[in-house]
């Protein structure tokens, strides 16, 4: 059996982070979590055991919680899941204290790749979910067009995707996740594929975005500092799929740092022994 860990009790929200501490109820309130994963166990079709065994974990509302472990160990897998776009062998995901489990749509995920159709203009593109859910497209496009600004995407409504940078294909990704009406998401190493400076910009921008727009998410990376700059909190996963060993969330770490404090905090004896507890339990 995969060692898990009981990840599942949200921290109070406002204990640290900018966005918890603005969007949490008063303090020593119970908050229903924002996304909360209940004995997660899933399995692919032609697995003989299951990647993911028993995990649960609870995110806050504005929490942003980074998931880190080692390559192959069953994030995506565990993603997909909480995504519903996989049936869990047992288990449940909660939206808000609303069973979602296996139902796609309900949380929003955007992977590394920002999946843009190169043929059609920046806006059609942000806008498509909406219009695919039926919204007619002058509506869509009304709700969208005030959020280009904000989105660092203004005057590319009428480009194409392969005329943008990286930086501003990924912002343009997340414009269209974000417009699906969903306040938690999930990103699959969103600026991996980004060079290492715009990598930063979009560290930097993506926190403040998310503070302000009060977002709840859970950040996969293999950047252990990446987690450490961006994350409220840090769940390690563990485990062997390909050898049998299903995976689980084996530990968790704190980051006791204001979001706003972050960059000062990074050049602390406290910031490398946070990293040093993640690295230990990666083993
Ligand atoms: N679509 C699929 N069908 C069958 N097996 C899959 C599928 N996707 C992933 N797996 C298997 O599930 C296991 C976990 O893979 P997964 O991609 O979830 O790991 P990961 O931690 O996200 O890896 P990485 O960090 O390299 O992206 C692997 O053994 C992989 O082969």
């Amino acid at each position: 059996m995969a060692p898990t860990h009981d990840a599942n009790v949200a921290p109070e929200p406002g204990a640290r982070g900018l966005g918890a501490a603005e969007c949490g109820p008063a303090a020593g309130q119970a908050a229903t979590p924002a996304l909360e994963v209940r004995n997660l166990t899933l399995a692919w079709e032609d697995s003989e055991t299951p990647t993911v065994s028993d995990v649960s974990l609870a995110v806050a509302p504005g929490e942003m919680v980074c998931l880190v472990g080692r390559s192959g160990c069953g994030k995506s897998t565990l993603f997909h899941g909480m995504a519903g776009l996989t049936t869990p062998v047992s288990g449940s995901v909660l939206l808000h204290g609303e069973d979602v489990t296996g139902r796609p749509g309900r949380v929003s995920y955007m992977l590394q790749k920002d999946l843009l159709l190169p043929q059609r203009t920046i806006m059609a593109n942000v806008c498509l979910p909406l219009t695919l859910a039926g919204t007619p497209r002058a509506a869509a496009r009304e709700k969208a067009e005030p959020l280009f600004e904000r989105f660092g995407l203004n005057g590319t409504q009428d480009s194409y995707p392969s005329e943008l940078s990286g930086g501003m294909r990924q912002r343009a990704a997340l414009l269209r996740t974000y417009l699906m009406d969903n306040d938690v998401v999930l990103m699959d190493e969103p600026f991996s594929a980004l060079d290492a400076l715009t990598r930063q910009d979009m560290r930097s921008w993506f926190l403040s975005l998310v503070s302000d727009l009060g977002m709840s998410c859970v950040l996969v990376t293999h950047d252990v500092d990446e987690a450490v700059e961006m994350a409220d909190r840090i769940l390690v996963m563990g485990g062997n799929p390909t050898a049998g060993v299903p995976s689980g969330i084996v530990g968790e770490v704190d980051i006791d740092c204001a979001r706003g404090q972050r960059a000062e905090w990074l050049l602390t004896p406290a910031s490398l022994e946070a990293k040093r507890e993640v690295l230990l339990l990666l083993g």
